[in-house]
């Protein structure tokens, strides 16, 4: 019941938006497409559900080959960040529908639709209207609909883009519970890296209409396979700085850290960018490098610090509120080796573990 995704291509005219993709998906998994806008997300989303012709490659749904299949013959149900629900009608018409156009009874509809409504728990809201409904609700209720027919796929793009800031964690919450007790197959289409995170077991990271690393979020993040993916996830964001390979040492203009072995290419001098976590940036008295504190930020329980090298670039660090720099002073910082992301020149991670 996974879905397969071989070589995939689609053009827009002669622009390929989506290029040679792959990706796997296990049956009852749900994986987030992540990555920045026009990325090509929702156009994978699109090509899945069936709505987007493919320019080249193969779609498969629980094994079978859908490649060419219209939408409906694909079984899989798509919920959008717009509910798309029907004004007129109630909540409980709404998400029977699909299953009434299947020429289901009136029975049949009525008990799986009481079904699927305790399942995502609006069983008390089913005679209302749309209009009736908080955007929570309604985002409940596009669910329910789009799962109603026993899909074999949900696809769901950015389905919590319109929730404000609270809801949004709730709902997080829901669409995990639903899409585990349900035990569907699931795309998540997001920008948003908390929501990749907290909601999938996967994380396929896309740029330029390619994958660029599929992984559980705490191994994206701690080993990143591409310099792009250790900038994209991480708030506050990663800091790199680029220079050389110095024996075991990364040398920069005005900084210097030591690596550990496995971070090491074979031998000789060469560029390369490191990345160091704001989390992993030590201030130590000892510490072997200077900065000068540039800005400081209260984030409540910690406080984000950007220290700014001589040579203009910035590293941040991450300390307990207690701390109490302050802006322009002088401070020593230190990476220990085992911390040190180091990448080539195109981006790629270096390390021979
Ligand atoms: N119908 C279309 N015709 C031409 N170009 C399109 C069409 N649909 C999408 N594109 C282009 O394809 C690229 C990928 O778009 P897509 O909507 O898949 O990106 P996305 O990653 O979902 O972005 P966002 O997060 O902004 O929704 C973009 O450059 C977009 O302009």
């Amino acid at each position: 019941m996974g879905i397969q995704i071989r070589n995939l291509t689609k053009r827009f005219g002669d622009t390929a938006v989506i290029e040679n993709m792959n990706l796997d998906i296990a049956p009852g998994e749900m994986v987030a497409l992540l990555g920045p806008s026009g990325c090509g997300k929702s156009t994978t989303l699109f090509a899945v559900s069936g709505i987007h012709r493919v320019d080249d490659g193969q779609i498969l749904i629980s094994s079978r080959d859908v490649t060419h299949a219209p939408p409906q013959q694909r079984n899989v149900g798509v919920t959008f960040q717009s509910y798309a629900l029907y004004p007129h009608m109630t909540v409980e018409q709404n998400i029977g529908f699909p299953l009434k156009v299947r020429g289901e009874t009136a029975a049949e509809v009525r008990r799986k639709v009481a079904e699927i409504a305790e399942l995502v728990r609006i069983d008390d809201l089913l005679q209302r209207k749309p209009a009736a409904l908080s955007g929570g609700q309604q985002q409940r209720v596009s669910l329910a609909r789009a799962i109603v027919r026993r899909p074999d796929v949900l696809l769901m793009d950015e389905p919590l883009a319109n929730l404000d800031a609270n809801l949004r964690i709730e709902m997080r919450t829901e669409i995990r519970r639903i899409q585990q007790e349900s035990g569907i197959t699931a795309i998540l289409v997001t920008h948003d890296q908390v929501e990749a995170m907290s909601m999938c077991d996967r994380i396929a990271l896309m740029q330029h209409g390619r994958v660029v690393q599929v992984d559980t979020a705490v191994q994206m993040y701690n080993n990143p396979t591409h310099a792009f993916v250790a900038g994209f996830l991480g708030n506050p964001p990663i800091s790199f700085l680029d220079g050389a390979l110095d024996t075991q040492r990364f040398v920069h203009e005005s900084a210097q850290v030591a690596l550990a072995l496995d971070a090491m290419p074979d031998g000789g001098r060469r560029k390369v960018r490191v990345g160091l976590r704001p989390e992993h940036v030590e201030l130590k008295s000892a510490g072997a490098n200077h900065a000068i504190v540039s800005f400081i930020e209260h984030q409540g329980r910690e406080i984000l610090y950007d220290l700014k090298l001589s040579s203009g670039d910035v590293v941040r660090t991450i300390q307990s509120a207690k701390g109490d720099l302050k802006l322009g002073e002088a401070v020593r910082w230190h990476v220990a080796p085992e911390h040190v992301l180091v990448f080539d020149e195109k981006g790629d991670r270096l390390h021979v573990a």
